[in-house]
Parts: C-alpha cells; sequence; structure tokens
C-alpha cells in the first residue's frame, strides 16, 4: 500500500516541470500545469488529493481555494466529495460586497478578498492551493477566513518548498498536507 502511494509521488514528480529565473531572477518556478497537461496525471493527482483529504479532513465543509492555481484543485476536489468549493482572490475580482485583508509582502503589500456571508460561521475550511513557499498566503487568507467566522482546520498543496519553512510561519494549529517536498 505505502510502497503503491511511493510509487504514484514518483510518477507525479517526474511530470512536474521547473522553470530557473521565473518570473524574475533567482526563482525556481515549480509549474503544476506542466504536470496536468497529461490526462493520466490529472486523474492520479485528483486521486491523491482526494485521499489525502479523506484520510485527513473527514469532516471538512468547503474547500477554499487561492488565486489562481488553487483553484484547479478547488472546484474538482469539491465536485467530487460534493462539498462547496469556495474563491479567494486578489483585490477588485469579486463582484458584490467582500470582506479584505491587507497583509504585508518583502516589498509592499497586498489584499486578498472573498464574498460576504460566502463562509458560515463556523464552517470547516480547508485551504487549497499548488504550492506552499513562505506560507505568506496561507497565513493572510487564514486571517481572512477567520475575520468571517470560518473554522480554518488546514491547508493542503500539491507542493511544498520545505527550506522556505511555510509551514512553520502559519498560525499554530493549521496543518499542512503537501505531496510533494522539494529543499
Ligand atoms: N517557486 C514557486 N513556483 C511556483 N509558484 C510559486 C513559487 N513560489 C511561490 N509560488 C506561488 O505563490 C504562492 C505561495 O507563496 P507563499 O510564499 O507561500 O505565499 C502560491 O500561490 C504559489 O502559486
Ligand atoms: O500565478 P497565480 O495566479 O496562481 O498567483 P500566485 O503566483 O500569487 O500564486
Amino acid at each position: 500500500m505505502e510502497a503503491d502511494y511511493d510509487k504514484k509521488i514518483l510518477e507525479l514528480k517526474s511530470k512536474i516541470k521547473s522553470f530557473p529565473d521565473f518570473p524574475k531572477p533567482g526563482i525556481l518556478f515549480w509549474d503544476i500545469f506542466s504536470a496536468i497537461s497529461d490526462g493520466a496525471t490529472c486523474k492520479l493527482l485528483q486521486s491523491l488529493l482526494v485521499q489525502t483529504i479523506k484520510a485527513n479532513y473527514p469532516d471538512v465543509e468547503a474547500l477554499v481555494g487561492l488565486e489562481s492555481r488553487g483553484f484547479l484543485f478547488s472546484f474538482s476536489l469539491a465536485a467530487e466529495l460534493g462539498i462547496s468549493s469556495l474563491p479567494v482572490r486578489k483585490k477588485g475580482k469579486l463582484p458584490g460586497e467582500v470582506v479584505s485583508h491587507k497583509y504585508d509582502l518583502e516589498y509592499g503589500s497586498d489584499v486578498l478578498e472573498i464574498q460576504k456571508n460566502v463562509v458560515r460561521p463556523g464552517q470547516k475550511c480547508l485551504i487549497v492551493d499548488d504550492l506552499i513557499a513562505t506560507g505568506g498566503s496561507v497565513t493572510a487568507a487564514t486571517t481572512l477566513l477567520r475575520s468571517c467566522g470560518a473554522d480554518v482546520i488546514g491547508c493542503l498543496v500539491v507542493i511544498e518548498l520545505t527550506s522556505l519553512r511555510g509551514r512553520d510561519n502559519i498560525p499554530k494549529g493549521i496543518p499542512v498536507h503537501s505531496l510533494i517536498q522539494y529543499d
């Protein structure tokens, strides 16, 4: 069983391409789109993510995708599990009334938004994204969701850049599950 899982992870890993110096010098960009351009890998990735959610978050009620690559997974997984798929977007992209959270970046700041009243108070929300690096996006999304009354039960990503220690930087008590880890 374990050997089968490890084999699937290796198969997935072999399909993810990396691009040095994108989008700026010094960044090694992990391109999730390179994996999902192949149908068999889409199916494999979806099944690994579903397996992780069922094993670790059996009570999850909503998957919150972070713009924009998080949306690839939040909708398809929510559809399979029959639960809500909620988007967190950058400023000015969601219609109607929104709740906002401004957060600091290395240089400057950014704002995340969610539509008002889409989260039920106490709703068990799992944050979903392609990758965790410093943990800044997950931290900001957690603050935003909590300000709406959500119960943030964890974070699920395909890739974790372990040397950046994102999981240590996010609020205590939010577990991180990643399928693939790179230094
Ligand atoms: N090296 C990277 N490759 C692809 N995507 C990346 C990379 N580093 C960051 N990202 C995107 O940014 C956020 C996570 O960054 P945090 O520093 O954890 O906020 C995530 O949405 C990635 O798509
Ligand atoms: O490329 P995106 O839209 O997924 O955004 P980010 O790089 O901020 O994750």
